[in-house]
């Protein structure tokens, strides 16, 4: 091998007589000495160093690519490594391991080798300094054959990053959001709406909802249709974003469901409260600061707004007012009221806001459908309309199961034909199977459904005949 000073001669001394020769070479022998020239460098110098420091200008953010290798070689690589270290990253769930200092871990991508070294650079504080603590920089070193460099410069680094990306998502606190009106002295034209978040840890999955089995099968595969159809979103030119409408009695499971898809999903919750938002534009404020991979709930959307009478409203505020009357208004809507509109809530479902961020669900609960405006409804913004209804038997398995561990019983055959003969919600099915004392167990819950599900029909039978007469 030569050294650097021998190197440096040789290239200035080819680039001397490929400039003397210059008239004469023709364009195909210049194109051979080039790639001789390579080749020379690549037998000389076969590897090329990429660096990635963990912080770059601010010291207080790591950098994302750092983080992002840190990620991907904990996850791959981990075995190799020697030692490795814990580090606790803010909002994940789990500690993160990363090689320790120096170590060297080996990957490879479509056939080629790559190298990866955890290194750092100490900067010592001069003497004079000696408060100050030494300053550590630490970085990953990529190390990979020259002649692989775009396929690692563009394709293997974006796959780290893509599945560093991926770790972090899965490995990541999920968050359930809530908007509140922030508290101002000078009243409600100055208040911003913000969101505020707590952990979400709902224990609710698609395999403890009670519900008909086929529909769960429908919504379960639409749900994962649309968490892999990103390229097809693109492809049709829509923003990746689905609607769901939940309907039906309270104590269907409409928020347990909200809950089953943001875990199945590994989604983020925003559950936005519209009489706390001031109007229109915060609403698409609100909406703008939303993340991707989240569903945003509206619970109970009959009761949100008046969207209906909004324009109704909006109408006569055109009409003259008395004074006194006009400022009275304006006082109550400054305490309670909210002048988000239909055309408002459409906007945020399908404008062009919302396609910022992508990868959402967009969900919708009522107790009442046939209230809502259809705009508001219509296949396309809430793109699936699901019902969800009175305890089937298939539904209530699935309760006796989750409560009991039960597969089946005597007293079954009972609960399955009462179930057909009067309405009960899989909510009050469910009390009456919860266990509440030392004593209760599976046959005297049983016991019990069958005794609600019997007064439940003798009070329909008995509110029927009042009805007639
Ligand atoms: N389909 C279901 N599967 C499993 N559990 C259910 C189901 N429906 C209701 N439950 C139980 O009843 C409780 C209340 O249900 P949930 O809040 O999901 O109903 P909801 O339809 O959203 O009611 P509301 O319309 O009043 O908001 C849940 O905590 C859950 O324990």
């Amino acid at each position: 091998m030569m050294d650097i000073t021998q190197l440096g001669s040789l290239m200035a001394g080819v680039m001397f007589i490929a400039a003397v020769f210059q008239q004469w070479l023709t364009e195909e022998l210049g194109d051979l000495l080039r790639r001789y020239f390579h080749k020379l460098v690549n037998y000389l110098f076969p590897d090329i160093h990429i660096t990635f420091h963990e912080y770059q200008g601010d010291r207080f953010e790591r950098s994302k690519a750092y983080v992002a290798i840190e990620r991907y070689l904990s996850a791959n690589s981990t075995d190799q490594a020697k030692r490795l270290k814990a580090n606790v990253i803010k909002d994940c769930k789990s500690v993160v391991l990363s090689m320790d200092d120096y170590e060297q871990v080996t990957d490879e991508f479509k056939g080629r080798h790559i190298r990866w070294t955890s290194s750092k650079n100490i900067i010592r504080q001069p003497p004079l300094f000696s408060y100050r603590s030494d300053d550590e920089k630490r970085f990953y070193k990529l190390t990979c054959n020259r002649k692989d460099r775009d396929i690692i410069t563009k394709d293997y680094l974006q796959y780290v990053f893509d599945e560093g990306e991926d770790i972090a998502i899965k490995t990541r606190q999920r968050k359930l959001y809530t908007n509140n009106k922030a508290e101002s002295d000078g009243g409600w034209r100055s208040m911003r709406t913000m969101w505020s978040h707590i952990v979400f840890e709902h224990p609710s999955t698609f395999d403890t909802l009670a519900m008909d089995p086929k529909k769960k099968e429908e919504i379960l595969n639409d749900l994962i249709t649309f968490s892999e159809s990103k390229d097809y979103y693109k492809k049709v030119g829509k923003s990746w974003k689905r609607g769901y409408l939940l309907y039906g009695p309270p104590g269907t499971g409409k928020s347990s469901m909200v809950a089953a898809m943001a875990n199945l999903l590994e989604y983020d919750i925003y559950d936005l409260e519209l009489t706390s938002v001031k109007d229109n534009t915060d609403l698409r404020k609100l909406l703008i600061e939303t993340s991707s991979k989240s569903i945003i709930v509206i619970e109970d959307i009959d009761c949100s707004l008046d969207l209906t009478g909004q324009r109704k409203k909006n109408n006569d505020k055109k009409e003259e007012k008395d004074p006194l009357a006009k400022k009275m208004e304006e006082k109550d809507k400054d305490n309670k009221g909210s002048e988000v509109t239909l055309s408002g809530l459409l906007n945020f479902i399908d404008g062009l806001w919302s396609a910022c961020g992508s990868e959402r669900l967009i969900v919708f609960t009522t107790n009442y459908v046939e209230k809502l405006d259809p705009a508001l409804i219509r296949r396309g913004r809430m793109d699936m309309h699901i019902e969800l209804s009175y305890c089937c038997f298939e539904a209530f398995q699935v309760l006796a199961k989750n409560y009991w561990n039960l597969e089946s019983h005597e007293l079954f055959a009972t609960i399955g034909r009462l179930l057909e003969e009067t309405n009960m919600t899989p909510a009050d099915v469910a009390e009456n199977l919860m266990r509440k004392s030392k004593e209760d167990n599976a046959e005297t819950c049983l016991i019990k459904l069958i005794k609600s599900l019997e007064d439940a029909k003798s009070k329909a039978s008995t509110d029927a005949k009042v009805g007639e007469d």
